[in-house]
C-alpha cells in the first residue's frame, strides 16, 4: 500500500548572522497508515525541525531549502509544502494532528479541557456543541482520565503533568487524524507516568490505525513502539531501518553508541556508557560525515566526504564508509 506520508530531500537551514545552520538535510522517509516510525537522536540532531519542516512550523530565520512532503490522505497526492496557508491549517487539524513535549504549550490555561476539546471537535466536524461534549467526554475516557465528565469542567492547572498529556492526547486524538506526531511526548513526566503514557499511545494508534511519527533522544523509549528507526546525527539520517534491525543489527558506529547508552536489565551495568565527545556545532559545517569526530571506526575518507545514504539491505539504510556488517546476531550489539 501507498504511504500515507512520504518525505523526500528535506532540506531546512537557519540563516544566522554567524552563518547558516544546517538544521535538517535531504531527509527521506515513508509513514504508512498503522505504523510507527521513531526518530531518534540526540540534542540538535535536527529531529524536532524535520516534523516542524512537515507541519510547515518553521518561521524565520528558518527557510525549507528544498525537499517535498507528500500527503496522500485525502484521496490525492499533495505536496504540502506547496499548499496554500489555508489549506494547511485545515490538513493541521484534521489530518495531522501533533502531541510537543510539554502540554502546557498545547494547551490554554484560560479555557476548560472540556471547552478546549469542543473547540477542536467542532471546528472539524459537522456536529453541535452537545454531541462535541459527548464526544469529548468519550476522547478523554479514551486516554484513560477518571471521571471524564467531572474532568471536562477543570482547568489545566488542575491536572497532574501527566494528565494534562493526556488531554492533549485526547485534543490531538479528537478529529480522528490519519498522521499524529509526537516530539518527545513524555520527557517532562517521570518515568512510571512515561511507560503509561507510551502504552496508551501504541494502544490508541493501533485503534485508530494511524500512522504515528515519534521522536525520541532515547532509543530505550522507542524500543516496544517502533516498526522502523530513524536515526539522526548533526542534521542528518545515519541510519533508517526496522526496529529489529537497528537493535539486532545495528550498522552506523554511532547506534552502536546510542545502544550502549540505553540502561540494561538483563545486564550488571556499573554505570551506562557515555558517548565521548561533543554533538557538532551546526554553523557551516564542512560537508563530511557529520559523527566522523566522535566515531571509533573513522577513515581518512570519513573526513574528506559525505557518505551517501545506502540501501546496505532490503530495508536497511546506512550513511557510512566504514559500517558495522555482522553476520550472527549474537555479535551485533558490540560488548555484549
Ligand atoms: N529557531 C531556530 N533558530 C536557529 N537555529 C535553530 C532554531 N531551531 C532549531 N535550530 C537549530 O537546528 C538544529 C536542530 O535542532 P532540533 O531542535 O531539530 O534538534 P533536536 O534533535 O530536536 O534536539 P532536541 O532534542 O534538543 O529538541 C540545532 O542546531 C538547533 O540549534
Amino acid at each position: 500500500m501507498e504511504p500515507i506520508l512520504s518525505v523526500r530531500n528535506l532540506s531546512t537551514w537557519f540563516y544566522m548572522e554567524e552563518g547558516i545552520v544546517k538544521a535538517v538535510n535531504e531527509v527521506n522517509f515513508d509513514l504508512h497508515e498503522n505504523e510507527v516510525v521513531g526518530i531518534v537522536g540526540e540534542t540538535g540532531s535536527g529531529k524536532s525541525v524535520t516534523v516542524r519542516s512537515i507541519m510547515r512550523l518553521i518561521h524565520k530565520p528558518g527557510k525549507i531549502v528544498d525537499g517535498q512532503v507528500i500527503y496522500r490522505g485525502r484521496g490525492k497526492e499533495e505536496d504540502i509544502l506547496k499548499l496554500p496557508e489555508d489549506e494547511m491549517t485545515k490538513i493541521r487539524g484534521e489530518e495531522i494532528s501533533m502531541v510537543f513535549q510539554d502540554p502546557l504549550t498545547s494547551l490554554n490555561p484560560l479555557y476548560t479541557i472540556g471547552d478546549q476539546l469542543v473547540e477542536t471537535i467542532i471546528q472539524h466536524q459537522d456536529v453541535d456543541r452537545k454531541t462535541a461534549w459527548e464526544i469529548g467526554i468519550e476522547m478523554l475516557k479514551k486516554v484513560q482520565i477518571p471521571e471524564a465528565e467531572k474532568r471536562m469542567m477543570a482547568y489545566p492547572f488542575e491536572f497532574s503533568g501527566g494528565m494534562r498529556q493526556r488531554a492533549v492526547i485526547a485534543i490531538a486524538l479528537s478529529c480522528n487524524p490519519k498522521v499524529l506526531i509526537a516530539d518527545e511526548p513524555t520527557t517532562a513526566l517521570d518515568v512510571t507516568i512515561q511507560a503509561q503514557i507510551l502504552d496508551l499511545m501504541r494502544e490508541l494508534q493501533k485503534e485508530f490505525k494511524t500512522g504515528l511519527l515519534f521522536i525520541t533522544h532515547d532509543l530505550g523509549v522507542i524500543a516496544s513502539m517502533a516498526d522502523r528507526i530513524i536515526v539522526m546525527y548533526g542534521g542528518r539520517q545515519m541510519e533508517f531501518a526496522s526496529a529489529e534491525d537497528i537493535f539486532y543489527k545495528p550498522m552506523h558506529p554511532y547506534t552502536h553508541m546510542l545502544l550502549r547508552a540505553i540502561p540494561r536489565l538483563d545486564k550488571k551495568q556499573d554505570k551506562l556508557e557515555a558517548i565521548p565527545g561533543q554533538p557538532p556545532r551546526m554553523i557551516d559545517v564542512p560537508n563530511i560525515c557529520p559523527f566522523a569526530p566522535r566515531c571509533p571506526r573513522r577513515l581518512d575518507k570519513c573526513t574528506k566526504e559525505l557518505p551517501e545514504f545506502t540501501e546496505i539491505e532490503p530495508g536497511h539504510y546506512v550513511r557510512c564508509f566504514n559500517p558495522v556488517i555482522e553476520t550472527k546476531k549474537s555479535e551485533a550489539i558490540a560488548n555484549e
